[in-house]
């Protein structure tokens, strides 16, 4: 497969510093203004007190004048030297907080508008999503990245202004020897940024297997295979790829920066030299020297400084550039030109529609024709990997057809915003999700205006059969069904872990509280079950479909006996459609199953 292009041009940098501003400013446009007038005068401090430093020693020593006047200003430009600096950084702190906050509610925001599931399946996206992520917490640096490069620029002027008055000559020779480590900073800032993009994709991986390892999901079958020795090497490798590219990088930082940092060095050794043999010439006065010591020292600083925070700023945005192409993503779909999706009236039509999961992936479904019809029980039976879940997920628009069409009362779906369509559907899926959270809210996430409603979540309990193992539950339905949280410091019971059957139910639960919805799609809602479960189930099931719109999936097919049509999904296509009845008498594919199955029953003693 081809290697997504990993580089972040400059148009994306000027886009990422245009947002970082838009979203510091508005995050307390007060504060902000706050900051970068203490920043200044932070950083004309220093510089000031250079100055009154030499004007004092200058009347000292040639005894030219009182010096009260300039004590008291070379006191007071100390204390704010010394002072400003920690409030400026409780108050960068304090912005860069706030606009964390905001950013990661836009970020989050953003991802709810991927209606779809295409986005998130995709490697690079999920690379990008975690850089952006970690951006929203770095915000504070960006901060400090246009803090530090507003007081290394004015006291970059301050002190070299204060060195021109002094020797031309020597401020060219100290800038000269500076801006090649300016230069050399930002190009490592941004080949940095590019190593940490490539590096993401390990650093993925190895947050993949140190959940598997710490997690309590994969705990068991970790102790039975004894995998864990090998699940960590794995890891570890992980971590070394990262590490090793890491490394290059700091050896290249490392070359270039000793150079850099030596001329420097060996230019203010030179100004000293040349400032002292002046002085003792007579050219230059006491206080000039103390002045060009400071100067040299405050530009060679300020230069540090500069270049320090324009790389860290850079490097920041380049990251944040991550955060700017998430927030700013196209939605995988089409959101669709109407603005509601009416009651179904009619039925649902699937016409010739194929789909595959990208251009790389092989056809799944290859030219389906199918109609549920308004008030209908329809079933899908298939074997594994026929596409059946996938043909549930277009019917939801995770995805749109490839080609073909699905229509719902003669409208193409694509044509109905996704949120709108699936309001009027509910669905148990067969990978359904177990919530870390009470029984209750198990059940109310289904619909959230039931979730203070108990009445209501004990009624689609009571439909699931879930009712009385959630009312014989330490907390009945506030119990907590999860041990990986500490409940509360007052109470000192635990959570509960439910059986899969039983998260089965409360997952078929969760689909009953939407009530009054137009569609219900039931992919195996009962596999964990045991036997007198799935038979207590399918009755309910059963009594829930009647006269309602469904589509039941499931592999035991005595439960979709009693649909109303069932159509069988092979080699991407219906290859049969009809009733029980009619299709045991075809005696194809499902009358062969069928009988597969009624054969094993009736096979014991
Ligand atoms: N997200 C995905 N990306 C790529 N391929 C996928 C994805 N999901 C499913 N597939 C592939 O699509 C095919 C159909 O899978 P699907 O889950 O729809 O089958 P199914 O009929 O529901 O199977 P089962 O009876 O085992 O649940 C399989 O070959 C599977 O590997």
């Amino acid at each position: 497969m081809r290697e997504p292009d990993r580089r972040i041009g400059a148009d994306q940098v000027r886009a990422a510093a245009t947002a970082a501003a838009v979203l510091l400013w508005r995050s307390g446009p007060a504060r902000l203004a706050g900051l970068l007038v203490m920043t200044a005068a932070a950083a004309t401090a220093p510089i000031a007190t250079a100055w009154l430093t030499k004007l004092v020693l200058d009347r000292l020593v040639g005894r030219t004048g009182a010096v009260g006047g300039l004590a008291a200003a070379l006191a007071f430009a100390g204390l704010a030297v010394a002072a400003l600096p920690v409030v400026v950084h409780y108050v960068r702190a304090q912005i860069g907080r706030a606009a964390s906050m905001v950013a990661t509610d836009r970020l989050f925001d953003a991802l709810g508008r991927q209606v779809g599931l295409r986005t998130f399946e995709d490697p690079a996206y999920q690379d990008r999503l975690r850089l952006a992520q970690e951006s929203c917490g770095r915000v504070p640096e960006i901060v400090d990245g246009v803090g530090g490069t507003l007081s290394g620029t004015l006291s970059l002027a301050g002190f070299l202004g204060s060195l021109l008055v002094l020797s031309p000559a020597m401020t060219g020779v100290v800038l000269a020897a500076a801006i090649p480590a300016l230069l050399a900073e930002l190009l490592l800032a941004r080949r940095r940024a590019a190593v940490e993009w490539r590096i993401e994709r390990f650093a993925r991986r190895e947050f993949f297997y140190s959940q598997l390892l710490t997690g309590v999901a994969a705990a068991t079958e970790i102790r039975l295979f004894g995998i864990g020795a090998f699940l960590r090497a794995r890891m570890m490798d992980e971590r070394r790829s990262a590490n090793d590219a890491q490394r290059r990088m700091d050896e290249r930082e490392l070359w270039t920066m000793g150079g850099l940092t030596a001329l420097s060095a060996a230019v203010a050794g030179a100004g000293l030299w040349w400032a002292i043999t002046s002085a003792r010439d007579g050219s230059l006065s006491a206080g000039d020297v103390s002045m060009f010591v400071a100067a040299v020292a405050g530009v060679q600083a300020a230069l540090g400084t500069l270049a320090s925070a324009i790389a860290n700023g850079q490097a920041r945005l380049l990251s944040f550039a991550h955060y700017v192409a998430v927030v700013r993503a196209e939605p995988d779909l089409p959101s669709g030109s109407g603005d509601a999706a009416p009651a179904l009236r009619q039925g649902l039509e699937l016409r010739d529609v194929w789909f595959r999961y990208s251009d790389e992936h092989p056809w799944v479904l290859r030219g389906v024709d199918l109609t549920i019809p308004h008030g209908a029980a329809v079933a899908l039976v298939g074997l594994n990997g026929a596409g059946k879940s996938t043909l549930v997920k277009l019917l939801c628009r995770m995805y749109d057809p490839t080609r073909g069409q699905i229509l719902w009362d003669g409208v193409d779906l694509r044509d109905i915003p996704p949120a709108l369509l699936r309001w009027r559907i509910s669905a148990v899926f067969q990978d359904h999700m177990n919530y870390d959270m009470t029984a209750a809210e198990n059940i109310g996430l289904g619909e959230l205006s039931a979730l203070g409603d108990r009445a209501r979540l004990v009624d689609a309990a009571s439909r699931a059969g879930a009712h009385d193992r959630i009312a014989a539950l330490p907390r009945g339905y506030d119990t907590p069904l999860t041990r990986i949280f500490e409940i509360g410091s007052e109470d000192t019971s635990t959570g509960v872990v439910l059986s899969g059957g039983q998260w089965q139910r409360l997952a078929l639960a969760r689909s009953l509280v939407r009530e009054g919805r137009d569609l219900m799609i039931l992919d195996e809602p009962s596999s964990g079950l045991d036997p007198e479960a799935e038979h207590e189930v399918h009755a309910r099931i059963r009594e829930h479909r009647l006269g309602r719109t469904s589509l039941l999936i499931s592999h035991r097919l005595s439960a979709v006996r009693d649909a109303d049509r069932i159509a069988v999904l092979e080699d991407g296509r219906i290859s049969e459609l009809g009733t029980h009845d009619t299709l045991l008498a075809d005696g194809r594919g499902y009358a062969r199953l069928f009988r597969l199955q009624a054969d094993g029953y009736q096979a014991v003693p």
